[in-house]
């Protein structure tokens, strides 16, 4: 579908800006939509400078159908890439209505529209976090789902769930499900990357900040795990690779029907302290660290078996930890207080 325009919700955020970055690469055309709720218009002037192309985008939000009603209408969208919706797992807890009401409201909002203008293409951002503790690994597409811990899983989940039974009920509708393992790392020209507000929740972001010294020291949650050496082992995926199973994503769409599940993983599992190592020397710069109890909820091990991905997208990872450390590290050396304040 090269040079079709494609709907990118949440494109000026942390995932979405990289794959527009890509999807004008690959050919496509995207119009972005974002309330900037975790972004900043910033992200798309930058990915404007690096593809050297104007990105239609409009601030808009998911609750706000006639909104939604008027970009299909201005434009011939030919697919959505859903990236919008709110992804704090502690805030869903505090706020599960919210959760709900954005991520769940807000996606079933989109298809109506889509729908009622004859729009029948979509890959969604769906995420690990559905399968819940792992029973075995590494995690194939056809372990269980649905056991998931906290309320923002649980909006993943039901999102999925909705998605395969509309993709019954319109026969049309073709829809690709992404599950995300762990995205870190920039794009190489350091001039985009992830910007969290507040105090990071996920392990890159906080490692980067404290060693460009935003923050004194990392807490490692827990170092009594059954793994390599005690701590958290999980898959971590550069962001541009994701960005590419998107557009492979959007390819697929065209010899599909009905609803397709994938893992974007790399199937190799990385701990903590692993990581702290390869940033440690991606940036020559020391990651103090203490060790402190585990976080609820974390599980010992969680890495892909990504194989259906390659056999079927042609999708395969193809950049490796020590690489995704050194763009994330350009990323946040660069921007040392992210898009905002440099
Ligand atoms: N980053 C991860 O570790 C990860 C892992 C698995 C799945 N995901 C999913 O991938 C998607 C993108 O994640 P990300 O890391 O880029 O997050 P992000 O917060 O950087 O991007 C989400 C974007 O959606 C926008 N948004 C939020 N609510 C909106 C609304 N109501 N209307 C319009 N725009 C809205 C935000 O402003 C933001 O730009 C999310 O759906 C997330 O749940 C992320
Ligand atoms: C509880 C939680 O937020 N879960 C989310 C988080 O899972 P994950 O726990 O997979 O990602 P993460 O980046 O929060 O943690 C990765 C590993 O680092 C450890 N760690 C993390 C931060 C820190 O300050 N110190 C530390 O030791 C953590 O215990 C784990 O072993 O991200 C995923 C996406 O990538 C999903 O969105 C999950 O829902």
């Amino acid at each position: 579908m090269p040079g079709k325009q494609v709907l990118v919700t949440g494109g000026a955020g942390y995932i979405g800006s990289h794959t527009v970055v890509e999807m004008v690469t690959a050919g496509f055309s995207p119009v972005v939509l974002d309330n900037l709720s975790n972004a900043c218009p910033e992200s798309l002037k930058r990915v404007e400078a690096i593809t050297g192309t104007s990105i239609p985008f409009y601030s808009a939000d998911l609750l706000d159908k006639p909104a939604l009603q008027a970009i299909f209408d201005k434009h011939d969208i030919e697919a959505v890439v859903h990236f919008a919706g709110l992804k704090a797992v502690g805030e869903s807890v505090a706020k599960p209505l919210s959760y709900y009401k954005v991520n769940v409201g807000g996606t079933t909002n989109l298809l109506e529209v889509m729908l009622e203008k004859g729009v029948y293409n979509f890959v969604f951002s769906s995420s690990a976090t559905v399968y819940g503790e792992p029973q075995f690994l590494p995690i194939t597409e056809s372990h269980p789902a649905g056991a998931c811990i906290n309320p923002y899983g649980r909006t993943k989940y039901v999102i999925e769930e909705i998605l395969k039974d509309l993709s019954i009920a319109e026969k049309n509708l073709r829809v690709v499900l992404l599950r995300y393992f762990n995205p870190i790392g920039a794009h190489k020209s350091g001039t985009i990357g992830e910007d969290p507000s507040g105090i990071p929740n996920n392990l890159l972001p906080y490692v980067s900040q404290v060693a460009v010294g935003r923050r004194s020291e990392l807490s490692v949650y827990g170092s009594d795990y059954d793994t390599v050496d005690g701590t958290g082992v999980r898959d971590y995926v550069h962001v541009v690779d994701l960005a590419l199973g998107h557009i492979a994503a959007l390819k697929k769409l065209e010899d599909i029907s009905g609803c397709k599940v994938y893992n974007l993983g790399t199937g190799t599992g990385y701990s903590v302290l692993q990581v702290v190592e390869a940033f440690e020397k991606a940036s020559g710069k020391k990651v103090p660290y203490k060790i402190v109890d585990r976080r609820a909820g974390d599980s010992a091990s969680v890495y892909a078996d990504p194989s259906l991905a390659e056999k079927e997208l042609g999708w395969k990872a193809e950049r490796g930890l020590t690489e995704m450390c050194e763009d994330c590290w350009r990323w946040q050396s660069q921007n040392p207080q992210g898009f905002k304040k440099d």
